[in-house]
């Protein structure tokens, strides 16, 4: 049954303010079987679990033990999602009392939780009802700051609390992988986010989704239609002619480098979501797609709303509800997002010259949510695409020419190794790569060197947990430092310089781990399968064991190849002679951390670089 069809506003409010003394209102229908015995240490939910109303009671059906109290709880959260404004009209004038209330409540949960009275992980001291709110950080690079918490506090994982709320920042690999990846069944959810999710609509974006059914069968939908073989077979000829075209926007116009790294990795991605091929310039589609990320990224407001959620029931029209009026505009462009390029499809299709791609895909396999409309499905599912997949390349990029410019010898040790394998007559192709170990090493650099998203996505737990003799309540937020992770010293000795020698084997030394088992976040939040389709134990147990958190990671790899060893091959990087060499360069902010805007001098290697060029576009 749809969640919004069987609970109804009131039942919801009431749900919602006993949300956590929930256990009394759930009811366990029905144990799903669990895989204990294949796993040997924990399961997972096999079919993910329902929820309706049975009287004033509601239950849930499904779940193991150990998560159900979790899934229940998401599910009153995604449930409270589904209350209008209207029906909490008034709120507004009660605020102040609301705020109160708020505090009041955010002190008792503090004192609700730890059962067993075991210690939380070191971390600053809060300040009574605010918690740690002066110790988050803001302003930039907060990954750096983050790490040095953890090493005043002698620890990898620190505990904060803002409000009530508690949240865990993780410094280390290891901490990571034992929490995220081999306790996933507990870390897999994500935090309620009520700006971006809420006010500005984004919760159809898999990306936000907190763990349930609804997760589980996008997760699944995107992680088939990024599997290395779908990359390789598919995506492979987008990403060669996309790649010949910067290599030619570059030889025109090498000063607008960053602006055609962009167009790249859009037009790849409306190529293989849509079919379609993007305009040169001002393209519609990437217009829109490029409005909605910026409104997410500024995101003003949008602490306040996350500390108060309250807040979000400020009509518009109150002065200091700007943050309102903003998500306003910003939920318009993600539904036109999500809408636009999605209709075009459609007219192709009905005029029969649509492009195949992962729209005509997913409706000639009449891909199926259970209680989710198939035109939301396969919006929704190809939506999220350009959402994670451009800006992160895009980024990857951006600090590869970076490191280029910065270090000449080793872009001229990658030219070289070019050159031997593929003389000059022709481009470089995903076959070379194992002819091709440094150039290889380049790209494992550049997303070590400066991490593409250096807090992850927050994870949130969806149960309480222990973890050396340490207490982790349920609900906490969870961060990944993926930068600090990245920048370990006993892991990668002199972390900030660009060295891509760390990753290839030398006498009496073992190579330096790849980066993309911290890159690419952690945790297994996803049944790649419904295991009730698959009766071999095998083949589930190669699926999952080959599963990492991003599921773009393979085609994120083979686009970022490509495109590095095409333009080392055609171009030289230089710093202008010009500019000034400490530019200051700073990383931004936000899910994906770009640097500031950058000089380079980019010229043809080689006499006949054009004619390569001009005969790789035709
Ligand atoms: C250099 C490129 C990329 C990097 C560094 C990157 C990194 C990440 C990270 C850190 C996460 C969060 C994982 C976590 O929850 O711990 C993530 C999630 C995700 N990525 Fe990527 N990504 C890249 C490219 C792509 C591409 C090309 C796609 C296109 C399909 C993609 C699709 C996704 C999706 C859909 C999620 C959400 C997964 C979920 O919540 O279950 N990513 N990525």
């Amino acid at each position: 049954m749809p969640l919004s069809q069987s609970v109804t506003a009131r039942d919801v409010k009431e749900l919602y303010e006993e949300k956590y003394a929930g256990e009394k209102l759930v009811t366990i229908k029905k144990e799903v079987p669990t895989l204990t015995d294949f796993e040997g240490k924990h399961g997972w939910v096999v079919g993910g679990f329902q929820v309706h109303s049975e009287g004033d009671r509601v239950v849930v059906v499904g779940g193991l033990d150990n998560l159900l109290k979790g899934a229940a709880t998401q599910c009153l959260q995604n449930l409270n999602l589904a209350l209008g404004y209207d029906e909490l009209a008034g709120i507004p004038v009660a605020c102040a009392v609301a705020v109160l209330g708020y505090c009041a409540y955010a002190f008792w949960k503090s004192r609700k939780h730890n059962p067993k009275g075991l210690p939380s992980f070191p971390g600053p001291a809060p300040l009574p009802i605010v918690g740690n709110i002066l110790d988050i950080p803001s302003g930039g690079e907060e990954w750096r700051t983050y790490e040095e918490i953890g090493k005043k506090y002698g620890t990898d994982v620190v505990f904060l609390k803002v409000f009530g709320n508690p949240m865990v920042v993780i410094n280390s690999f290891r901490a990571a992988n034992e929490l995220l990846d081999k306790k996933g069944a507990i870390y897999s959810s994500r935090p309620r986010l009520v700006m971006i999710n809420e006010l500005m609509g984004w919760s159809w974006n898999l990306i936000l989704m907190a763990y349930g059914r609804e997760f589980l069968g996008y997760r699944k939908i995107v992680q088939q239609y990024f599997q290395p073989q779908m990359v390789s077979k598919f995506h492979h000829p987008v990403m060669r002619r996309e790649v010949g075209t910067l290599l030619y926007n570059l030889l025109i116009t090498p000063e607008d480098f960053a602006h055609h790294l962009k167009r790249m990795a859009a037009a790849i991605i409306m190529m293989i979501t849509y079919g379609h091929q993007v305009a040169p310039q001002g393209d519609e589609y990437v217009r829109i797609a490029e409005g909605v990320r910026e409104y997410a990224d500024k995101n003003p407001g949008a602490s306040a709303v996350e500390i108060l959620p309250i807040l979000k029931h400020i009509p518009s029209w109150v002065p200091g509800a700007g943050f309102k009026r903003y998500a306003r505009v910003a939920y318009d462009l993600a539904v036109q997002m999500r809408n636009k390029p999605y209709q075009m499809v459609k007219q192709r299709i009905a005029a029969g010259n649509a492009v195949p791609c992962m729209v005509t895909t997913l409706l000639d396999e009449k891909v199926e949510i259970e209680g989710v409309d198939v035109d939301d499905v396969v919006q929704n599912a190809s939506a999220v695409v350009y959402s994670a997949g451009a800006d992160t390349t895009v980024a990857a990029l951006t600090n590869f020419f970076l490191a280029m410019r910065t270090y000449p010898d080793i872009q001229k040790r990658a030219q070289a190794e070019l050159d031997s394998v593929l003389g000059r007559e022709r481009l470089p192709d995903f076959g070379d790569r194992v002819q091709l170990p440094y150039v290889s090493a380049i790209v494992k650099e550049s997303l070590r060197w400066k991490a593409v998203s250096p807090l992850g996505v927050p994870h949130a737990t969806m149960t309480d947990d222990e973890y050396r003799g340490r207490y982790i309540p349920q609900g906490t937020t969870v961060l990944a430092n993926l930068s600090a992770m990245l920048h370990d010293e006993s892991v990668y000795p002199e972390p900030d310089v660009f060295n891509p020698d760390r990753y290839l084997p030398a006498a009496g030394k073992e190579p330096a781990p790849d980066p993309a088992r911290a890159a690419f976040g952690f945790g297994r939040r996803c049944q790649s399968l419904d295991p009730c389709h698959f009766h071999i134990l095998f083949t589930l147990k190669t699926m999952i064991s080959l599963q990492r958190i991003c599921p773009g990671r393979f085609f994120a790899d083979d686009s970022l190849f490509i495109t590095i060893a095409s333009i080392l091959y055609a171009f030289s990087i230089t710093h202008p002679e010009n500019a000034d060499m400490d530019e200051g360069i700073r990383w931004s902010s936000g899910l994906v951390s770009l640097p500031n805007p950058f000089f380079c001098t980019i010229l043809p290697r080689f006499q006949g670089v054009e004619d390569l060029l001009a005969a790789a576009r035709a």
